[in-house]
């Protein structure tokens, strides 16, 4: 409300300032009064949503004089004094997340959207779509313009229809299709086609209940100071009565577009591209939007081998490395002449995006900074923030690699120091994100995994200081070396990936461990933690930070907080070398399918089994089962499903271990062969291979240890799995065959788990089969280089017969 009082009182002194003593208006329309007040004074849209009839009803008895001809750009040069002054509108878009700021926009189709790829008609399905989500945003209190393009191109379908239909039968047979159609005059095409492109703009809109109207220009309305006023002037009165502006040159009468240089630094009106360019600027708009039939701007024309579409593009630094060719099939203007539209509009304080008009809800999602098609920016960076930290963060870590070992110890120590001290800081931080988790009512599971608590951050501090330890030898620890000739020694070292990205869920203590494994191993690292953890992720991404900082090194780490970024670091190859998922399932399922080129590590699914053999120690089968399933049951190394040996249906040991289990408050499933032999058993598990991450367990019988090998195989996950046997053989053949990144004979699965392998900590645990498997710490984020010290050596040398290969192992 406060808001609401500070932006009229805004209204009321600005026009009271310009307009004093001018007639008072009968306002009874609220509608007109919201929207005179939005379009002329910017007062914010989501103001006016919340005002209701009452208020601008008393409001407008006498406070408000005549707004009507008072327009943006004088609300902007008539601010009220002490009021803050707002950034430039250079400043204010630069970057997508400051999209949401946008009010006014302007919306451009061009002819291949429009129209249908076998030139059969116009594009209906994505016409409606768009007219849709221009309606969406209207209705949200944005400004919305149409420029259409498509009339040339529509209404030389319609020529060539009644050309055909006019012939007899006879004369369309005797002649080719094609031959038969003559070149059509494009100004008579576009008469032809205008008219039939409004009449269905108009019944579009009419359905989300808009009115359009439509305006046609040309090139010298521009140029002519009473033509070029009475369009600023018919616009604003339109878009003040809440009406849809639709816009395209007038073609039937367009005399050849002019060259630039005639108009001193103005771009001339010669396609619709720089139509939108111009009547953006004109309109004083925040955003233009031009719909193609392309993705965006790509390096090169997209059908070329090769061509990167790029999502950020700022022209002074990218224009250079742009090949154009070609248009779409009807286009007139084609890429460059959208890039120079776009590049003139922007430098006069648009912000643009180029998109493809048939991309699922485009213009929300732009509004929401959504990676969506090219945006143009003059922000200093050439690329977005998240691909500027991928590339600060490569260059740190390569200093990280320079650094001492005893410096990289250095740092870790200080972040578990910091760990203990900020220890209070940091509980508080995580209570934040508790209260906002269960306020939006997260699941118990996550809530547990969110958790932070003064023991916990022990126990990490703990493991950080065996990181710092490990240290010494991660980088540049010779592997092998080899004696190729006299003087010509081969060495294979240990070396970092290069930048890792680690994507992690809910668990914010994942972040200094994470962080300390990076910096032991001389790995830059990006960051994204989950949005429930905001509050604990930043507080302890500051005290990394912090740690690098003493080394001038805190560029080596960074933490992105936006879910569009994940799209944008995963097509990052260039940058970032290995992508590392924690989280549910779906998360890494996800990254898995989005990841362009850059490996992912980790396990998608934690199914781990026991498997009680026929011959036990009950007591130990029983302690083993229970803490794998209820130490720890949303970890991914706790069990879902425990396999028995037939003979203990009625040796009373499976009886025991239920009993420990309901005393846990365990749920019992039981699978199918359970169920055929037992008459009273628990409900049936709904799959065999389903992850609880819950204190449930599905029970099954299995007839020896080669069935329980088979079913763990076929069901499992390839993460971790035990048998408890007293049987050494049995043992054996368990270990041997059962497929998992960890396989345990007499021991809790959970201790599948960095901390407890003697890692210090973990990065995540993978299931997958590239260089690591199971828990993953320092030595898992580590390559091999090779090195050769030679003294001048030649392979020619070699082939000729002056030097010998030796090949000796030292
Ligand atoms: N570097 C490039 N990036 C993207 N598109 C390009 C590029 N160079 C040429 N093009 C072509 O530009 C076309 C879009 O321009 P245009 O034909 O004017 O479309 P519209 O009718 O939507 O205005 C695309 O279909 C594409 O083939
Ligand atoms: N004004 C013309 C379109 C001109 C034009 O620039 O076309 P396009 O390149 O498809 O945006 C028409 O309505 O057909």
């Amino acid at each position: 409300m406060l808001r609401i009082l500070k932006d009229l009182s805004k209204a009321v002194t600005v026009c009271s300032k310009c307009l004093v003593g001018k007639a008072v208006p009968n306002w009874s329309n609220s509608l007109a009064l919201k929207n005179r007040l939005w379009s002329n004074l910017k007062v914010a849209p989501a103001v006016l949503q919340t005002l209701n009839t009452k208020s601008f009803t008393s409001l407008s008895n006498g406070t408000i004089r005549d707004l009507t001809n008072l327009n943006a750009r004088s609300y902007r040069s008539v601010r009220p004094s002490g009021s803050e002054p707002e950034r430039s509108r250079d400043e204010r878009f630069l970057y997508r997340s400051d999209l949401k700021n946008a009010e006014r926009i302007i919306v451009k189709l061009g002819s291949a959207v429009i129209t249908r790829e076998d030139e059969c008609g116009l594009a209906l399905g994505r016409l409606a779509s768009i007219v849709e989500q221009v309606c969406e945003l209207q209705s949200q209190g944005f400004q919305m313009t149409l420029i259409t393009s498509g009339a040339v191109a529509f209404g030389k379908q319609k020529l060539r229809h009644e050309i055909l239909m006019s012939k007899s039968v006879r004369e369309t047979l005797s002649t080719s299709v094609t031959a038969s159609i003559p070149n059509f005059e494009p100004r008579a095409c576009a008469a032809a086609g205008q008219s039939g492109l409004m009449s269905l703009y108009e019944a579009m809109f009419q359905q989300y209940g808009f009115k359009t109207a439509q305006v046609l220009v040309n090139s010298r309305d521009f140029q002519n100071e009473f033509t070029s006023r009475h369009l600023t002037e018919t616009m604003n009165e339109l878009l003040i009565y809440n009406i849809i502006p639709i816009i395209n040159t007038n073609d039937a009468i367009a005399s050849p577009p002019e060259l630039d240089k005639d108009l001193r630094g103005v771009i001339s009106v010669k396609d619709n591209d720089s139509l939108a360019a111009r009547i953006a600027v004109e309109m004083n708009a925040d955003l233009l939007v031009l719909m193609s039939d392309v993705n965006g701007l790509y390096t090169s024309p997209p059908d070329v081998e090769g061509s990167r579409l790029m999502k950020t593009f700022a022209p002074k630094l990218d224009l250079r490395n742009v090949v154009f060719a070609g248009k779409s099939r009807v286009g007139l203007g084609g890429m460059e002449s959208k890039v120079s539209a776009a590049t003139w509009a922007l430098d006069k304080g648009v912000s643009v995006v180029i998109c493809n008009g048939l991309e699922y809800r485009a213009l929300p999602n732009i509004i929401k900074g959504k990676s969506i098609g090219t945006f143009f920016t003059n922000a200093k960076h050439v690329a977005s923030p998240v691909q500027v930290d991928a590339v600060k963060a490569k260059e740190a870590s390569l200093n990280l690699q320079s650094l001492e070992p005893a410096q990289r110890r250095q740092i870790i120590e200080h972040i578990a120091d910091l760990l203990i001290e900020r220890s209070s800081d940091i509980l508080n931080a995580n209570k934040r994100d508790i209260v906002a988790a269960k306020r939006n009512n997260l699941s118990d599971v996550l809530v547990s995994r969110l958790e932070l608590s003064l023991s916990k951050l022990q126990t990490l501090a703990t493991g950080l200081r065996q990181i710092a330890a490990s240290c010494e030898d991660t980088i540049g620890r010779v592997l092998q070396t080899t004696k190729i000739s006299d003087n010509l020694i081969l060495k294979k070292i240990t070396a970092p990936i290069g930048v890792l990205l680690v994507i992690f869920e809910s668990r914010p203590d994942c972040l200094p461990q994470v962080a300390a494994l990076a910096i032991s191993s001389g790995n830059g690292l990006l960051l994204k933690g989950g949005s429930e953890a905001q509050y604990s992720n930043e507080l302890l991404f500051g005290l990394v930070r912090e740690a690098l900082d003493k080394v001038h090194l805190k560029e080596a780490v960074a933490l992105a907080n936006k879910r569009e970024d994940i799209d944008d670091l995963l097509e990052l190859n260039e940058y970032i070398d290995l992508v590392i998922p924690r989280g549910s399932s779906s998360l890494v399922r996800s990254i898995q399918k989005k990841s362009q080129g850059i490996p992912v590590l980790g396990h998608s699914e934690g199914i781990c089994h026991v498997y009680v053999d026929e011959d036990v120690n009950p007591e130990m089968a029983t302690k083993i089962v229970v803490d794998s399933k209820c130490d720890y049951p949303s970890a991914c190394n706790s069990i879902e499903t425990l396999l028995i040996h037939k003979s203990h249906l009625r040796s009373g040991v499976l009886e025991g271990i239920c009993d420990e289990l309901k005393k846990n408050e365990v749920r019992l499933y039981s699978g199918p062969l359970l169920q055929s032999m037992m008459k009273f058993c628990p409900p049936p598990a709904e799959r065999m291979d389903k992850e609880y991450g819950d204190l449930e367990l599905t029970l099954e019988v299995v007839d020896d240890v080669e069935m329980a090998i088979a079913h763990i195989n076929k069901y499992g996950s390839n993460h971790t799995d035990s048998i408890v046997t007293n049987n050494r053989a049995t043992a054996k053949r368990f270990l041997e065959r059962v497929d998992s990144a960890s396989v345990f004979h007499n021991a809790s699965t959970r201790f599948a788990d960095g901390f407890r392998y003697g890692l210090g900590a973990e990065v995540g645990i993978s299931t997958t089969r590239i260089h690591a498997r199971g828990p993953v710490g320092v030595e898992g984020l580590l390559t091999t280089k090779y090195v050769l010290e030679g003294a001048g050596q030649t392979v020619k040398e070699f082939t000729e017969g002056k030097y010998k290969y030796i090949h000796e192992k030292l």
